[in-house]
């Protein structure tokens, strides 16, 4: 069917508005997480009225309410009637991603994404676009390090980082396990080559109990991944050498605002 001009002027009339206040959406997510609105209301277990969430997150009902709309207008919380007076919110899937440290949980993927440090380099995009030989990452630029050094040197950042990869790691090693649990077999030790906080790897032992893993990672990450029967912690550079085992498994992101264009890369070998 063809798009008249008209139509397309209608269009773009209300889909500007989405690039004006695109940025409602994500803040008021990241606000939910950072007071637990979803746990509070997961915990409470039957539909909870908006005065009882405010007595729990010991806030003013109303600001509240303005929140919750939003949160009821995107579908992350379920608004049902309690009695003639009075609504009440329950969770729903998404919702239950907003818990943290839930089964599905991306909630620290959120926090660290919407970051002020992760933001910083998207505020410097165009100028990115306009400069030419510039090889230092776009998070260096904005951020006056390169993105391992400064979680080196920022302990908060730095766990914020592992427990966001943690969030993805627990989807993808699931599917990993119930999908091709078969290139496992004969694997008897295993190393997750930056494997961060050791989530991926606890997950694979305990899917594959007879293997023997080696959480490695950069110094200052291992020194804090918590420890884990028949897991190794070992610190070092996986560009100078790497433990040498049966298998290697690694899984890295492309969000660092680095300089590569891949996407993500996933390999076992
Ligand atoms: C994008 S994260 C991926 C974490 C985890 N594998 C996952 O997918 O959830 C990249 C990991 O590589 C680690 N890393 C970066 N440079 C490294 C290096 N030169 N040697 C070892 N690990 C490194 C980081 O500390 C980080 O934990």
């Amino acid at each position: 069917m063809e798009v008249t001009i008209k139509e397309e002027e209608a269009r773009a009339e209300v889909e500007i508005w989405n690039y004006v206040l695109g940025y409602v959406k994500i803040a008021v997510v990241k606000c939910a997480v950072e007071l637990g609105i979803s746990d509070v209301i997961e915990n409470y277990g039957s539909l909870m009225p908006l005065s009882e969430l405010a007595t729990a997150l010991q806030c003013e009902p109303s600001r509240l309410h303005r929140i919750m709309r939003i949160m009821v207008h995107y579908r992350i919380f379920k608004q049902e009637p309690i009695n003639q007076y009075t609504v009440g919110f329950s969770s729903t899937p998404l919702s239950r991603r907003l818990i943290k440290g839930g089964e599905k949980s991306m909630a620290a993927f959120i926090l660290l994404m919407y970051s002020p440090t992760c933001l910083a380099p998207w505020h410097c995009l165009s100028a990115r676009v306009l400069e030419t030989g510039n090889n230092i990452s776009p998070f260096e630029v904005a951020n006056g390090k390169d993105i391992w050094s400064y979680a080196e040197a920022n302990h908060d950042f730095s766990e914020l980082f592992n427990n966001a990869m943690g969030c993805d790691a627990r989807l993808t090693v699931q599917a990993t396990t119930e999908g091709c649990p078969e290139v496992f077999d004969g694997v008897e030790s295993l190393v997750d080559v930056g494997g961060g906080n050791r989530t991926a790897l606890s997950l694979l032992v305990k899917a594959f109990p007879w293997i023997r893993g080696i959480n490695f990672d950069l110094p200052h990450v291992v020194t804090v991944a918590p420890k884990f029967d028949s897991i190794e912690n070992v610190g070092g550079d996986m560009f100078m050498s790497i433990p040498n085992v049966d298998a290697a498994f690694l899984m890295l992101k492309s969000i660092e605002g680095q300089n590569s264009d891949k996407g993500k890369e996933k390999v076992i070998e």
